[in-house]
């Protein structure tokens, strides 16, 4: 017996009620997730229509009080059906509500009313139009002249950019229209996010034979009966983008449709440029800072096959097109592909399922790929393809380390090292460019030592210890905690405590050091108004400073070709996160930002300052070698039991009371370990989360590891009905995350 789980209406608010029916024997075989079925539904058993958003083989209630489904409506499938069905993945894989999972993939219908826009238009045949001009010319009635000549030049004319730029009044139009010489229309508009008309279109760029090969490499897997996704690792400018837009074009020329992922941050005007020059108004392009309504518009043009490829973030995967045949993820590696909101998806995955699902190609590529994909790929799972040289064999910048411990050794306190500094006054002379970063934001709280460079740590877990506000030293992931020390346990120096300085303090130093230089700052705090951040960056592309200085968003993803010279202001910052990804984040930050040096015609340079000069992580990204990097940091996760060498899924639980949380989390921790016993899981904590409290709620969490992935999905899947079943966790808020 198969029981189907059914959400009868999904524009109601009450989504998430979804009810069971058996599923009648001769319908077994073909009901799948995501179908439309006719269902009895209420007191009056009408017909109603209805979803499938679960099957199982056991039923929920007692079967004789269980009604039977009437029959599936149409066997051929629809977009919206196949994008329910992810949501219903998404929903077992990550475990989250129904209604969670369908509005991160349904776009939202808000109460947004299509835009209208008014043009102008002649209503009569130029030579009627001319002698009309004139005469209103000899007549003195220069405005309305205007119009006349202006919409003979453009036949049609924006309402209001003519008012505004023509200074036309409504007086002005209104006796043309009276006398029926010009129309004033409506057509429905869509919000665009750019205006795309006035960008001059492109040719596609020759691939060199490197880059050829590559795309060959990627055809010939495309060509197998079942091609698997591919991970092009191309080192900092190889030309990964040159290959995705040859793929774009093939696929679009097929007659399908394209999904570009792209990390926001490098969504900026000039990447947006680009596709628009290349694909002129086949392209949308969705970001985070598009209202509700313009998302809706987009994702509706995309659906009537207006559009045929969508440039977006993570969530522009949902755009629901109805040939889908390519989704491309650029900068694999970015965390911004996870979510951290419910259900707590990484888009690799779900891309990886959705393109199975509608038989759509999958490509990802990084300089620096996530553990996990290169995992994958090592073991077949994904199609490897290399580019190992850059674009025209541009070198890779030379780089340097230098030891911080030295610097203070030699009487040097400042945070610029001396080679940094004559780096920087090099590039002044020469009148190149200069990118100084510090990877700062949220590694907050750690304790070091600015004599031997060590950071305190978690004995059991190998991450470094937080300083809380009551002093002690905590483990965010088993909990562990001791006393603050006043001296290195290491080395005995007395210089230990966190680091204090930021972006703004490493600014006022360059002015100092360097007053003639033109310094520009961008961080968080210099990029919080609207389209500032596109104003600083090309305020620097067009060279109108000397040295950029910022977080790490200034060396992710940007390609400025006078560039010579890259500085990582303290490495270490990001390898003291409380995380176990924090070596890979470092390599993978730093070995980007040296990729941002040298690009043009001029070699580049990039200098890093460490307290950990000979950490694998720093070591690697000097020599820009994936390859050592990779095989240290698997043998530290294969130690340890940290993904991808095995999995592990964190329970989040928050509450306003504490003790209640604290109950709360002994109980499910409890719970855990005795459905888990014959499994063996490794069951961690209940720690503090990494942000404790937030707002007064209290924040804790579980980890689960074990090698098989299945096994965490059996636990999550028990721990949820046990978290449903039991009223002692109403007032907690629960969320489940594979990390
Ligand atoms: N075939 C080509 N023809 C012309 N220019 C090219 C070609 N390939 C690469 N380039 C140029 O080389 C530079 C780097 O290329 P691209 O940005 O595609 O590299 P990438 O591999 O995506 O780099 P990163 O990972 O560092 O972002 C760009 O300025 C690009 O215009
Ligand atoms: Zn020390
Ligand atoms: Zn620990």
């Amino acid at each position: 017996m198969i029981y189907a789980d059914i959400i009868v209406d999904i524009s109601h608010e009450k989504l998430d009620r979804s009810f069971q029916y058996r599923v009648p024997k001769e319908l077994e075989a073909e009901i799948q997730l995501g179908m439309v079925v006719t269902i009895p539904f209420g007191n009056g058993n009408h017909e109603r229509k209805g979803y499938v958003t679960g099957l199982s083989d056991k039923p929920a209630f007692d079967i004789s009080k269980m009604k039977e489904l009437h029959g599936i409506c149409s066997s051929e499938e629809t977009t919206e059906e196949r994008l329910i069905a992810l949501a219903a993945w998404m929903k077992n894989r990550y475990g989250s509500t129904m209604v969670q999972a369908l509005k991160t993939v349904l776009p939202v219908r808000e109460k947004v009313k299509a835009k209208e826009k008014r043009y102008i238009v002649l209503n009569m045949d130029a030579a009627a139009a001319e002698q009309l001009a004139a005469e209103l010319e000899s007549g003195r009635c220069k405005a309305r002249a205007r119009l006349v000549r202006a919409l003979l030049k453009e036949k049609k004319l924006d309402y209001t950019k003519a008012s505004r730029e023509l200074g036309m009044t409504a007086s002005v139009i209104r006796p043309l229209v009276d006398q029926g010489a010009v129309l004033v229309t409506q057509d429905e508009v869509y919000r665009m996010p750019v205006d795309g008309s006035d960008i001059p279109r492109e040719q596609l760029s020759m691939l060199t034979e490197t880059q050829e090969a590559a795309l060959l490499q990627i055809q010939e897997e495309w060509k197998q009966e079942t091609p698997r996704p591919v991970l092009i690792h191309g080192v900092t400018g190889s030309g990964k983008t040159q290959i995705y837009m040859k793929l774009i074009q093939q696929t679009v020329n097929e007659g399908k449709q394209v999904i570009v992922l792209i990390p926001e941050i490098a969504l900026t005007y000039q990447t947006v440029r680009r596709f628009y020059g290349w694909f002129g108004d086949k392209v949308s392009v969705l970001n985070s800072r598009l209202s509700q309504g313009e998302r809706y518009d987009q994702f509706k043009r995309a659906k009537r096959g207006e559009i045929q490829i969508m440039v977006g973030p993570r969530s522009a995967l949902f755009t629901p097109f109805s040939r889908l045949g390519l989704i491309i993820i650029d900068e694999e590696h970015e965390q911004t592909y996870k979510s951290e909101n419910s259900p707590r998806y990484h888009a690799r995955e779900t891309a990886e399922y959705r393109a199975q699902m509608e038989n759509a190609r999958l490509v990802m590529g990084s300089a620096t790929p996530s553990l996990e994909a290169y995992t994958k790929a090592k073991d077949g799972e994904y199609r490897l393809v290399k580019l190992e040289a850059r674009y025209e064999d541009r070198p890779l910048p030379e780089v340097t380390v230098v030891d911080l411990r030295e610097e203070l050794k030699n009487g040097n306190r400042s945070i610029l090292s001396r080679s940094l500094k004559t780096a920087v006054e090099r590039r002044l002379e020469r009148g190149e460019q200069s990118v100084l970063f510090l990877n700062r934001r949220g590694y907050a709280g750690f304790v070091s030592c600015r004599s031997c460079g060590e950071a305190l740590k978690c004995p059991h877990c190998d991450v470094a210890l937080t300083e809380h506000n009551n002093g002690k030293l905590v483990c965010h992931y088993c909990g562990y905690e001791q006393p603050r020390v006043e001296k290195c346990p290491m080395c005995g120096s007395p210089y230990i405590g966190g680091f204090k300085a930021g972006t703004q303090q490493i600014e006022q130093v360059l002015r100092k050091t360097f007053p003639k230089a033109r310094v520009l700052r961008m961080d968080y705090d210099t990029t919080r108004t609207k389209g500032s951040y596109e104003k600083i960056l090309s305020s620097f592309a067009e060279h109108k400073a000397d040295i950029l200085v910022g977080t790490q968003m200034i060396v992710k993803g940007h390609d400025f070709p006078d560039v010579t010279l890259v500085g990582a202001i303290a490495a270490d910052l990001s390898l003291n996160a409380a995380d176990y990804r924090c070596a890979e984040r470092t390599f993978q930050l730093l070995t980007q930002a040296v990729g941002r040096s040298g690009r043009g015609r001029k070699a580049g340079e990039a200098i890093i300052q460490s307290y950990h000069p000979d950490h694998y992580s720093i070591q690697a990204a000097a020599k820009q070698d994936y390859e050592a990097f990779y095989q240290e940091e698997m043998a530290y996760r294969m130690l340890m039991d940290y993904p991808p060498a095995a999995h592990m899924l964190s329970v989040l639980a928050s509450g306003e009371d504490e003790k209640l949380l604290e109950q709360g989390m002994d109980y499910l921790a409890k719970f855990v370990e005795r459905i888990s016993g014959k499994y063996r899981v490794h069951v961690i904590g209940p720690a503090y989360a990494s942000v404790g409290k937030v707002n007064d709620i209290y924040r804790k969490v579980l980890y689960l590891k074990h090698k098989d992935e299945r096994v965490l999905q059996d636990i999550k899947n028990k721990t949820e009905k046990y978290i449903e079943v039991n009223s002692g966790f109403r007032k907690l808020y629960i969320q489940f995350d594979y990390t």
